[in-house]
């Protein structure tokens, strides 16, 4: 098998975006450096995994789809954690800045890519602090993991959007009973079932397992998962998706957020780690 790396300008209509090409074999997944957002992965040709708006943009906004990477908060910031918390922007600040390359290495069985970034003065922290983000591609598997060294208090998510055919039949498994709906403001239990979209859905779970499973009709993709203390699953449903300039009015028909989360605010090191591959 052979693996390979490139640099390429633009993605799908986001001409002059700069990004990353990786090849394993069959395996295929593009990466920007704007963000260190992964905007592509197909396990094979054209079977593409990931959902990404054709409204999304990038100019001083986060590019709505693939895998954003949420950091150092997560949704609004919070001002019992950032200061002048009402000046900053939602999930943070990693997913709207450039990040460089730390390294690349090509095998005969993968292709890793690893990248960074340094935020010089955070609201909550004044040393400068790294980010790294390394990104492994295999003929199985694309593997995710966001790291940073250093103790601060940080949440993060990898904030992924899947592309979905069946949004009626599509269950998640392994996400776990509990959750906050943030939608209703309330707690809510899954019971056994796996979890659905019923009109606008946002959901952080609490107790999720290391291994989900999207199950969309005949086809699944497998989500493993480390590092992590929460999942979230987001659909805007039809009322939001109207009012969110970079999708399209149905655009809640075609994806579904499941995403691999640290929410507690713990002066720890990050090592957060996502696992996708076709089931
Ligand atoms: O529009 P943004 O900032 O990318 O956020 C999208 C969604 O991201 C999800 O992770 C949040 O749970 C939602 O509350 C939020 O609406």
């Amino acid at each position: 098998m052979l693996s390979s790396i490139r640099q390429q300008t633009g993605f799908a209509h986001l001409h002059d975006l700069p990004c990353w090409l990786l090849h394993c074999g069959p395996a295929r997944a593009v990466i920007s450096s704007y963000g260190a957002q992964v905007l592509s992965y197909q396990p094979s040709a054209g079977d593409e995994l990931l959902w990404l708006s054709e409204q999304a943009g990038w100019n001083n906004q986060a590019i709505r789809g693939g895998i954003p990477i949420c950091w150092p908060w997560f949704g609004p910031a919070q001002p019992e954690h950032i200061p002048e918390a009402n000046q900053h922007p939602s999930h943070g600040l990693a997913r709207t800045r450039h990040w460089q390359l730390l390294q690349q290495q090509c095998t005969a069985t993968e292709a890793i890519l690893h990248l960074h970034c340094l935020f010089d003065r955070l609201p909550q922290q004044a040393a400068a602090t790294e980010l790294q983000l390394e990104l492994r591609l295999t003929s199985q598997a694309l593997q995710l993991t966001l790291r940073c060294a250093q103790a601060l208090p940080q949440q993060a998510a990898l904030h992924s959007y899947f592309r979905i055919h069946q949004p009626g039949q599509l269950k998640v498994h392994g996400l776990g009973r509990p959750y906050l709906d943030k939608v209703q403001q309330r707690p809510g239990n899954d019971g056994l079932q796996g979890a659905q979209l019923y009109g606008e859905t946002d959901r952080i779970y609490q107790q999720p397992t290391d291994k989900l499973l999207l199950q969309d009709g005949e086809v699944a993709v497998s989500l493993q998962q480390a590092g992590h203390d929460s999942s979230v699953l987001w659909n805007p449903g039809p009322v939001k998706s109207k009012q969110l300039s970079d999708v399209a009015d149905d655009g809640y028909q075609q994806f579904v957020c499941v995403e691999t989360a640290r929410l507690h605010w713990q002066a720890v090191p990050l090592h957060l780690v996502q696992r996708i591959s076709r089931r």
